[in-house]
């Protein structure tokens, strides 16, 4: 066994390096060694794994390696070196036996022989090397947390010194800004290509919907464009890119939006001023007063015509007009004229992001670039949006995963698939079939040409040393290079999404209201007398305006929230999960995924995580990509990968599909339809309710109540 021990330690200093090894505690070096060299250690397959699964975590957090990838390829190592030393024992194969063994035979009625005290028994690692442990932990936590809070003052920085964006009334008449074209160009974020070598054209008055799986480069093209990064736009281009919420303070909605006319409110702010002093003037004259020594030798004249000059241009900027505008466009987001007179502050972030949408069409900029708008709206809202768009007079580019909204307001699809951007016509229907087609007849050329490539190469092959054929031979040689190629198919991996399936299924109730009503504290009460019931088979959607309580609802199923009078019973068995934009909002954004499974789940082996990460798509690197470089997809996933690992029986969603490219929600909806479970979703995706639920309960004024009729009905409804 020493010598074992030993042969292994010399095999970890190694691998390892004489310079790492005499930097790292003794103890924890040679606890590697004689872990590695215990008989019974499992090394698993000759890759390392068993190594990499056992001492993975302590290698890296004694920094005895940099990082995951390099920890994985010491594990491979160490396998490879201590297999050559024959420390690495092949598994006994589990054999069947001929004749029954009878575990006691042979056996004395003594006692066993009591076993040698075994070394490994005693606790491996001392208190001072766990402290030590602990101390590198928290080392990292901290770099961890560097890096992230350099990432936000790298964005922030980013936003002020983007170009800013203010209503441009040099403009009315007409833009000066038509097609705009961008040649060759690439978009490059933490050192990965994400598009490559790219030529696009933005036809004026055109309105496209850029689409594209997760994590493709949407949202870091649209932050190109709006930087000017881009060779090609030209500089005095307006391009707004709603993307972040309207900061917070004590300006109210609708002065927000209006402040995005500085010019009007310049012009307003200097008429105030002029006709103040204007007044001051007829006072003192009336007073016989000589004028005041620091109001200078204004003139009264020149103050006068300098008023005249600025009502004449606000008449011509249609200064008057801008008020009701801006309320109608804040209007048609859902905001009463009471929420439009209150200050920004008050709002939480999902409206204020409703006051960025509001100000960005306002300003009305030469190229408006919105990012997934749908996602903070309720039904009411994006039907309004839906109208404002399809009027929008000039170009933009709209990021959806909504399939209806796409297909109402745009005329062209930019679809963006391995680095390139692809354009079609039409709406996304269109684009589906198109590309379909496309696709199709790519596959049959593809297989013509490499059919037609394989005889000629065949014929090249077999007459190559023939002299009498030298001519054919040399003409499908040339034939063959002048030969187009055809690339092949490059369909994007499925998706899956796999909600666990529970063990055990509890009998009803599972969860029922009875005469539940509930009021926040302080204020009205927002449901009376709820009475329904929910189980392990209902499939319900809940749809209603903004406000109406729906996410109350789900608090007080989840029992986030209790009924101010009458129950709610929850069925103490029911496992639930619930996945809300607090859950994707609330990720630790310092840590990648992977970690921040296993500080949720701590115990949990990292396999069985990682392989339920990758059950949402959240595979390979990017289980290992710090969680502030995900796209807004990859976020929801691990939100997901989080809530269902718990094997729940009842699922509550608030909004799911927000942030989810097309083929993740067909994904989510097969995932939701295989499920064992109960689901209850508030959505307003058409695609997704159809697919995936059977009941509409539609949530009005202190009631909940089913929708007799489908979602479209529903839809035509609040649009008559
Ligand atoms: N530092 C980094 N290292 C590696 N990859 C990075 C880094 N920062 C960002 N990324 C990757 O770059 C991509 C940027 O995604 P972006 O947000 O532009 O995608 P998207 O198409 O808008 O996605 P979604 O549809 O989910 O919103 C993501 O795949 C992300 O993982
Ligand atoms: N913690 C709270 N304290 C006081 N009032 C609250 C609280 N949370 C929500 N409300 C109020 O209760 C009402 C219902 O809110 P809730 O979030 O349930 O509505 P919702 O239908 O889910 O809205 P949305 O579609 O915007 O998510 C709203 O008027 C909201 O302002």
């Amino acid at each position: 066994m020493a010598a074992l021990a030993e042969t292994s330690m010399g095999v970890v200093r190694e691998v390892l390096g004489d310079s790492v090894v005499d930097e790292v505690d003794e103890p924890i070096v040679s606890y590697i060694a004689n872990v590695l060299a215990d008989q019974d250690f499992d090394f698993g397959p000759p890759d390392g794994h068993g190594i990499f699964h056992a001492l993975g975590d302590l290698l890296i957090d004694a920094r005895c390696v940099y990082d995951r990838d390099h920890c994985v390829e010491v594990c491979t190592k160490l396998c490879e070196k201590l297999g050559s030393h024959g420390i690495v024992k092949p598994k006994a194969a589990v054999r069947s036996l001929a004749t029954p063994l009878r575990m006691n035979a042979g056996m004395e009625e003594q006692v066993a022989p009591k076993k040698p005290e075994n070394i490994f028994d005693a606790p491996l690692l001392s208190s001072r090397d766990k402290a030590k442990l602990e101390r590198n932990k928290r080392k990292e936590d901290r770099q961890r947390e560097a890096q992230y809070q350099m990432h936000v003052a790298e964005m922030e920085a980013l936003r002020a010194g983007m170009p800013p964006v203010y209503v441009n009334h040099s403009n009315v008449g007409g833009t000066t800004i038509r097609d705009i074209h961008m040649e060759n160009f690439s978009v490059t974020v933490g050192g990965r290509d994400l598009i490559q070598d790219v030529t696009l054209t933005l036809a004026f008055g055109r309105h496209y919907g850029l689409v594209g799986r997760n994590g493709t480069g949407k949202t870091s093209l649209l932050r190109a464009m709006a930087q000017h990064a881009i060779d090609g736009i030209p500089k005095n281009c307006q391009i707004l890119h709603v993307e972040q919420e309207v900061t917070g303070d004590d300006t109210t909605a609708l002065q927000c939006v209006l402040n995005a006319d500085v010019e009007r409110v310049q012009l307003m702010q200097e008429e105030a001023q002029l006709g103040q002093l204007l007044k001051d003037l007829e006072y003192e004259a009336e007073s016989k007063q000589r004028v005041d020594k620091s109001k200078g030798d204004v003139d009264k004249d020149s103050i006068s015509k300098r008023l005249e000059e600025i009502y004449k241009r606000l008449e011509f900027i249609d200064a008057d007009a801008a008020e009701a505008r801006a309320a109608s466009i804040l209007a048609g987001l859902s905001f009463t004229p009471e929420m439009q007179c209150k200050n920004t502050k008050s709002f939480s972030g999902g409206w204020r992001m409703r006051i960025a949408l509001a100000r960005a069409l306002f300003i009305e900029p030469d190229l408006l670039l919105l990012d997934e708008p749908t996602n903070h709206l309720d039904l009411h809202a994006v039907l309004w949006l839906e109208t404002y768009l399809l009027k929008w007079p000039k170009t933009f580019i709209v990021v959806s995963h909504a399939r209806e909204f796409l297909n109402t307001v745009v005329t062209d699809v930019l679809h963006l698939h391995g680095k390139k951007l692809h354009a079609y016509k039409g709406d996304y229907d269109t684009f589906e079939r198109t590309r379909e087609e496309h696709l199709k007849n790519q596959m049959k050329a593809f297989e013509t040409n490499e059919k037609a490539r394989g005889h000629m190469q065949a014929f090249i092959d077999k007459f190559r040393y023939n002299a009498k054929r030298a001519s054919l031979v040399q003409s499908r040689i040339k034939a063959l290079e002048r030969m187009e190629h055809v690339d092949a198919v490059v369909s994007d991996p499925d998706y899956k999404f796999e909600f666990p399936t529970p063990d055990d299924r509890p009998g009803p109730p599972i969860i029922s209201f009875s005469d539940a009503s509930f009021g926040y504290p302080g204020g009205p009460i927002l449901f009376k007398n709820l009475n329904f019931g929910i189980d392990l088979d209902s499939r319900i959607a809940m749809v209603g305006s903004n406000g109406i309580g729906k996410s109350t609802i789900l608090k007080l199923i989840s029992g986030d929230l209790q009924p101010t009078s009458g129950t709610v019973f929850r069925s103490p068995k029911v496992r639930m999960a619930v996945f809300s934009q607090h859950h994707v909002d609330g990720l630790d954004l310092t840590v990648n995924p992977l970690l921040y499974m296993m500080r949720c789940f701590p115990g949990v082996p990292e396999q069985k995580l990682r392989s339920h990460l990758g059950s949402f798509g959240v595979t390979g690197n990017l289980a290992l990509q710090s969680m502030y470089t995900l796209s807004g997809g990859q976020k929801s996933r691990v939100a997901f990968a989080k809530i269902t690992f718990k094997k729940p029986h009842i699922i509550l969603l608030d909004e799911p599909s927000n942030h989810l490219d097309l083929d993740a929600v067909e994904a989510l909806i097969q995932g939701l339809l295989i499920f064992q479970g109960g689901v209850l979703m508030v959505s307003h995706d058409e695609h997704l309710i159809t697919g995936s639920v059977d009941e509409l309960w539609a949530v009005t004024d202190g009631k909940v109540a089913p929708f007799p009729g489908t979602f479209k009905e529903y839809k035509k409804m609040l649009t008559t």
